[in-house]
């Protein structure tokens, strides 16, 4: 009674018949223009409310954030994660321990001797040495993007990078592949709207025996740290959660094994292919739109000069990059449905019954595409991050890491990833739409993460008659 109007939902399925499966945001868009930033669904015979529009999004995940901050506790992921570490941790004490530690540890002073910064740095002197390997050939720069990006949370959580051909490294990101896969995929669908099927050998199992894969090879991994530790001095972040194991052990604490593996492997799942598939989307429009390349690297040239590296803190000279990179983020749209909350109990929203348990669905991509919001919500323009004098500049209605207290964790690394990666890409390199790839594609893969297409680029170093090439800098 009082649910928001929405699409009449078949017995069983409820409304999923009426959502493509390959992309429902098509299907999302018409119903929200249809019943407005509030509609209401069901996902087989669970509950479902979509949010569309910052207002809205922020109404619930802001305002009225302590009835809204719930994790579904039915979902094929739940089980498999058995609702530990952060990511489908329910709103409680262990959920919130768990994210202080983490945001505490991603902080700088949480690694030991080497910040963020410098983890960052070192492996994009990996990136930037492969590229020079490709330079004059074209490449697909998906999986050197992916590899970096697992590599930086590799560095933090484990302490040290991986080779890239690194076969212990390949097995990790292959397992995490084929879950994710099973995770978002119709077998999953299947596992939650109809219970009794999980009886049955039916290949949503393969998800559970990924994530015991998975399980096994970090708890190695642990065991070696808690041999080798010396204590008060943390290499990484699984040194520091022992530390945090050892001074709670007298108290009622939620640190354990089993809790420590799932907030690792939810740091890798969610700081992988986010921020890869982020880059790729941009290196697609900023070697698609050449101007705005050339304009970067002049900027980048101007304020770096014959500087060896660039900083974190040079983005605040940088207000062309900043506003390109936020541009990027907000046409690629990474996670369009954010991931799902739950009602924690039995409340209202814009007047309309929320029952405790109904799936939340903040519509991300309804706030970075609002037309009100933005000058050029359609096309790729930095121009949506500039102000009149040119300075850089964000709104509410920038909100891919989500909002409210379980916005992204990792948004901190993200945008540092981000800037330093392609502050030292665009510097060193000019990257290039192959003359043979025909017209470029902009369309989206939708996935757990969305994506572009594969597509291939070529490479070709900077002349040498820029300065910072000219023989005065080696980086
Ligand atoms: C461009 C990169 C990224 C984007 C666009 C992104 C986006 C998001 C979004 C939309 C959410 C859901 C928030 C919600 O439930 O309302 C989320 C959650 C999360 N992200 Fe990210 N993310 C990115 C990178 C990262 C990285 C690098 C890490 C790893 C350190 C990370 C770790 C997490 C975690 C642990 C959560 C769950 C937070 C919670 O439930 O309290 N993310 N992210």
């Amino acid at each position: 009674k009082n649910f928001p109007p929405g699409p009449t939902p078949l017995p069983f399925f409820g409304n999923l018949l009426q959502l493509n499966r390959r992309n429902p945001l098509n299907d999302i868009d018409r119903l929200a223009e249809r019943y407005g930033s509030i509609f209401g669904m069901y996902i087989g015979m669970q509950p479902a409310v979509v949010l569309s529009g910052q207002k809205m999004i922020r109404e619930a995940l802001i305002t009225q954030a302590a009835d809204f901050s719930g994790r579904s506790k039915s979902m094929m992921v739940s089980h498999f994660t058995e609702n530990k570490g952060v990511i489908m941790a329910d709103y409680g004490q262990s959920w919130r321990e768990h994210r202080r530690f983490a945001l505490t540890t991603l902080r700088n002073f949480g690694l030991g001797k080497k910040s963020m910064e410098q983890r960052i740095l070192e492996e994009v002197k990996y990136i930037s040495s492969q590229l020079e390997e490709s330079t004059g050939k074209s490449i697909d720069p998906q999986h050197l993007y992916h590899q970096a990006a697992s590599n930086i949370i590799a560095s933090i959580i484990f302490g040290s990078r991986f080779d890239y051909q690194d076969e212990y490294f390949q097995t990790l990101i292959t397992t995490m592949e084929q879950l994710t896969k099973v995770a978002i995929g119709p077998w999953a669908m299947i596992y939650e709207i109809a219970p009794f099927s999980r009886i049955f050998p039916l290949p949503f199992h393969k998800a559970f025996e990924h994530f015991g894969k998975l399980k096994k090879h970090i708890l190695k991994v642990v065991d070696e740290h808690k041999a080798s530790r010396v204590p008060g001095e943390p290499r990484d972040l699984i040194d520091h959660y022992l530390e945090e194991m050892e001074k709670r052990a007298d108290q009622h604490s939620t640190f354990d094994d089993s809790q420590m593996v799932t907030l690792l492997f939810d740091l890798f799942v969610a700081g992988t292919e986010t921020t890869s598939n982020t880059l790729r989307t941009l290196t697609l429009y900023l070697i698609t739109h050449t101007d705005i390349q050339e304009k970067c690297q002049r900027e980048i040239d101007e304020v770096l000069g014959f500087r060896k590296h660039t900083t974190y803190e040079d983005r605040n000279s940088m207000h062309f990059v900043q506003a390109v990179i936020h541009e990027g983020q907000r046409v690629a749209d990474i996670v369009p449905l954010s991931m799902f909350h739950t009602a924690r109990t039995d409340t209202q929203l814009q007047g309309y019954s929320i029952p405790k348990g109904t799936i939340i669905i903040p519509y991300l991509s309804s706030s970075l595409r609002e037309e009100s919001e933005w000058k050029f919500s359609k096309e790729f323009n930095p121009q949506n991050f500039l102000n009149e004098k040119g300075e850089f500049f964000k709104t509410d209605a920038f909100m891919p890491f989500s909002a409210g207290p379980r916005v992204c964790l990792g948004e901190n690394l993200a945008r540092m990833e981000l800037f330093l990666i392609l502050v030292t890409v665009l510097r060193k390199f000019r990257l290039v739409w192959p003359q043979d790839a025909g017209e470029p594609d902009f369309s989206f893969i939708f996935g757990g993460t969305q994506s572009v297409k594969p597509f291939r680029m070529n490479v070709q170093l900077r002349s040498p008659g820029e300065p910072w090439t000219n023989g005065h800098c080696n980086c």
